[in-house]
C-alpha cells in the first residue's frame, strides 16, 4: 500500500426523487488498500459504487486516479456490479473473452477462469452454470483487463464457503500485488477479514470509517460471557449483586463487560451463587456488533448484555442477521471449560 489516493469522493450526493441515496459522502482510498463498505439494504452502497465508477451520475467530486470518475481510463478499472445479466448462451470462456476483447490489452482468458475457480467449467454455457459459478464468471469479467482498481459489489453472494474463501484469497493476492479494492458486502466475516479499512453507510451517510480493529474498539461494545444451561436464570440476581451486568435469555445469562482477567471472578461468582451451567462462552465484540449498534438493527433473539453499555442493539455474534457472521463470531468466541 502507498499513499497515492486512487478513489476519492468529496460530498457525493445523489437523490432519486424523494429518496436520498447519498447524503454528502466523502472518503479516500489509497493505492493497494482494500476498503470495505457495509450498511443495511438501501443504505446507498451500490449508488456509491456506481458514482465512483462513473456508471451513474452524482453531485460532488468523484475521482479515480485523480481524474473525474466519468473520464477515468476504463482499462484500469474493474467493476463487478451487484446485478449482472450476461448473455446466457455464451460459455464462461466466451463471456470472459468477450469482455477481454473490449480492451486493447487483456489477460489470458483461461488464466482468469482458473483464478476464479472455473477452469473446469470454461466450456459450460453461462445459463447452465450454478448460481455461485455464474457469480465467479462475473468476477472473471471484472479481472480480465488486469485492473489497478477493482470495485466488487457483493462479490460472494451465492458462492459456497469454499469458493468464497478462494475468492477471498484471490482478493488478498490482488491487493498484495498493489490492486486497490473497493468492496461492498453484507458478510461481516468477509469485510473484517479482507478490509484494511471499513466504512459504514447508513441512510446515505458514512457514519463510521476505520480499520476493523478501530471500529470494534470504538463501537463494538464490551466482551461478554454467556452462561448457558436450563437452570441458569436463578443466578441472575445474585450475579447482579456481585457486580455483574446481567441479561437473561432463553436458557442463558449474558454477563456484559467481562474482560479476560475477570473470568476467574465470574466463575467464582457463579459457584457462590450456586448456578449450575452447561457451558461458558466468552465472546469478544466483532464487526457485526459494530454494525448492529451503529445501524440500530436487531434480530430475533438478540438482547443487550450489560444494558447500560449498549445504546443501539447488539446481539450474539454467532447469529446470522447480516450474512455469515458465524465465521467472525466463531473466531472471537472462546469456550471456557467448566
Ligand atoms: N434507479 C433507482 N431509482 C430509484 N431509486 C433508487 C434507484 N437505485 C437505488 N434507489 C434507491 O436509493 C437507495 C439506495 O439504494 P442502493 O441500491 O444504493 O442501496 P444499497 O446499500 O446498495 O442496498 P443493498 O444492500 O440492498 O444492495 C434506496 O432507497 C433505493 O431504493
Amino acid at each position: 500500500m502507498n499513499d497515492a489516493t486512487v478513489v476519492r469522493a468529496v460530498d457525493a450526493r445523489k437523490a432519486y426523487d424523494e429518496t436520498v441515496a447519498l447524503d454528502g459522502v466523502s472518503l479516500d482510498v489509497r493505492a493497494g488498500e482494500v476498503f470495505g463498505l457495509i450498511g443495511p439494504n438501501g443504505a446507498g452502497k451500490t449508488t456509491l459504487v456506481r458514482a465512483l465508477t462513473g456508471t451513474a451520475d452524482a453531485e460532488g467530486t468523484l475521482e479515480l486516479f485523480g481524474a473525474p470518475a466519468r473520464e477515468s481510463d476504463r482499462s484500469r478499472v474493474g467493476l463487478l456490479p451487484q446485478e449482472f445479466g450476461p448473455p446466457e448462451r455464451l460459455t464462461a470462456r466466451e463471456l470472459v473473452a468477450y469482455y477481454g476483447g473490449l480492451y486493447d490489452e487483456s489477460r489470458p482468458v483461461d488464466e482468469v477462469l482458473a483464478d476464479v475457480g472455473l477452469a473446469a467449467d470454461a466450456d459450460t454455457w453461462y445459463e447452465k452454470l450454478s448460481g455461485g459459478q455464474k457469480r465467479r464468471a462475473c468476477v472473471a469479467t471484472a479481472l480480465v483487463n488486469d485492473p489497478d482498481v477493482l470495485f466488487l459489489d457483493e462479490p460472494t453472494t451465492g458462492i459456497d464457503p469454499a469458493g468464497r474463501r478462494s475468492l477471498w484469497a484471490l482478493i488478498e493476492e490482488l491487493a498484495d500485488g498493489g490492486v486497490t479494492v473497493f468492496l461492498t458486502s453484507h458478510s461481516m466475516a468477509e469485510v473484517e477479514r479482507l478490509s484494511d479499512r471499513v466504512g459504514l453507510l447508513r441512510d446515505g451517510d458514512l457514519v463510521a470509517v476505520g480499520t476493523p480493529a478501530e471500529l470494534v474498539a470504538e463501537h463494538g461494545g464490551p466482551a461478554r460471557l454467556v452462561v448457558a444451561g436450563p437452570d441458569v436464570e436463578a443466578g441472575a440476581d445474585p450475579l447482579r449483586e456481585a457486580g455483574f451486568a446481567v441479561d437473561v435469555g432463553a436458557d442463558e445469562l449474558v454477563l456484559g463487560d467481562v474482560a479476560p482477567t475477570d473470568l476467574a471472578d465470574a466463575v467464582t461468582a457463579l459457584a457462590d451463587a450456586g448456578v449450575t451451567y452447561e457451558s461458558l462462552t466468552w465472546t469478544e465484540p466483532t464487526l457485526e456488533d459494530v454494525y448492529l449498534r451503529l445501524t440500530g438493527e436487531t434480530f430475533e433473539g438478540a438482547f443487550t448484555p450489560g444494558a447500560s453499555a449498549v445504546e443501539g442493539a447488539t446481539g450474539d455474534a454467532t447469529e446470522e442477521p447480516v450474512g455469515d457472521g458465524a465465521d467472525a463470531g466463531a473466531a472471537a468466541a472462546t469456550e471456557v471449560d467448566q
